[in-house]
C-alpha cells in the first residue's frame, strides 16, 4: 500500500495563556487512491489536523510526511511551491476569486504555478475549459462567482482543485454551504474523479451523511482520534 501522507505524534497548541489543545498527540496514514473522511463534531480539530498536513500550518511538534517529503525540514517558500505542483484545495466557502470568472479561476493554478509556466495562454485556455466541461458547468464559463449558485461554484472550485492533477485534494467540509441534494452530487462528483483519475481525497466533515460516501472515516474528538472504518462502495 504506497501512502500519500503520514503525520506522526503530531500535536498543535493555540496560544500561551489559556493555550487550546487543538491536536493531541495524532498518527494516521493516508492511502494512495482512497477517499478518506475525517468526522466529528465542531471544535474537535478537524480543520487544524487538514491544514497540518497539507502544510497550511505549522504543528506544534510531530513529523509530517507527504509524497516522502518530510514537511517539516521545508521552508514555507518551499511548502508553498509544493502545495502548488501536488496538492489540490476545496473549502466550505468555494474561496473563488470574486472578479474572476469561472474560467478565469479554473485557469489561474496552472498561470501561477512555475511547473506550467511554458504552456501557452491559449492552452491553458483550453485546459481550463475542458474541465468545465468534465464537471458540467462549461456553459457557466463566463459568469463570476457572485452569479453562480453553490452548487455551481463548488464545481468551479473543483475544476480549479483538479486542474494541475494533484496527488491529494484536501477538503475542509466541501458540502458545508451546500443543500442536501447539492451535497449528494458534490460527493458523486468526488467519487467519479476518485476513479477516474485515482486521486486521492481527503475530506474534513461533520456530517456522517458526506463520510459514508469515503473509503474510510476516522473518527475525532477533542483533538484526538477515537476511531475508523473501513468500507466497501
Ligand atoms: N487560530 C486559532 N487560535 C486559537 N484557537 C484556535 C484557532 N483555530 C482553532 N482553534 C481552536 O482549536 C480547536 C480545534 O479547532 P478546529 O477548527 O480545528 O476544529 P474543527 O473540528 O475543524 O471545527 P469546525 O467543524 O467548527 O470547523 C477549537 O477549540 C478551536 O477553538
Amino acid at each position: 500500500m504506497e501512502l500519500i501522507a503520514k503525520a506522526k505524534s503530531l500535536r498543535k497548541v493555540y496560544g500561551s495563556k489559556n493555550s487550546v489543545e487543538a491536536l493531541k498527540n495524532i498518527d494516521i496514514e493516508i492511502v494512495k487512491g482512497e477517499i478518506l473522511a475525517i468526522l466529528g463534531p465542531s471544535g474537535c480539530g478537524k480543520t487544524t489536523l487538514l491544514n497540518c498536513l497539507s502544510g497550511l500550518d505549522n504543528p506544534t511538534s510531530g513529523e509530517v510526511i507527504v509524497l516522502n517529503k518530510n514537511l517539516n525540514k521545508m521552508s514555507e517558500e518551499e511548502k508553498t511551491r509544493f502545495r502548488s505542483e501536488n496538492m489540490g484545495f476545496i473549502f466550505q466557502f468555494f474561496n473563488l476569486i470574486p472578479v474572476l470568472t469561472a474560467l478565469e479561476n479554473v485557469e489561474l493554478p496552472l498561470l501561477i504555478s512555475k511547473k506550467y509556466h511554458n504552456l501557452p495562454p491559449s492552452e491553458i485556455r483550453k485546459t481550463a475549459m475542458e474541465w468545465l466541461k468534465k464537471l458540467h458547468i462549461h456553459h457557466r464559463a463566463g459568469a463570476y462567482p457572485s452569479e453562480m449558485s453553490g452548487g455551481e461554484q463548488q464545481r468551479v472550485a473543483i475544476a480549479r482543485a483538479l486542474i494541475t492533477n494533484p496527488k491529494v485534494v484536501w477538503a475542509d467540509e466541501p458540502t458545508g454551504a451546500l443543500d442536501t441534494k447539492n451535497s449528494e452530487e458534490l460527493m458523486e462528483i468526488i467519487s467519479t474523479m476518485n476513479k477516474e483519475l485515482g486521486t486521492t481525497f481527503v475530506i474534513v466533515t461533520h456530517d456522517a451523511n458526506v463520510a459514508k460516501k469515503a473509503h474510510r472515516i476516522i473518527r475525532m474528538d477533542s483533538g484526538l482520534i477515537i476511531g475508523e472504518e473501513t468500507k466497501k462502495i
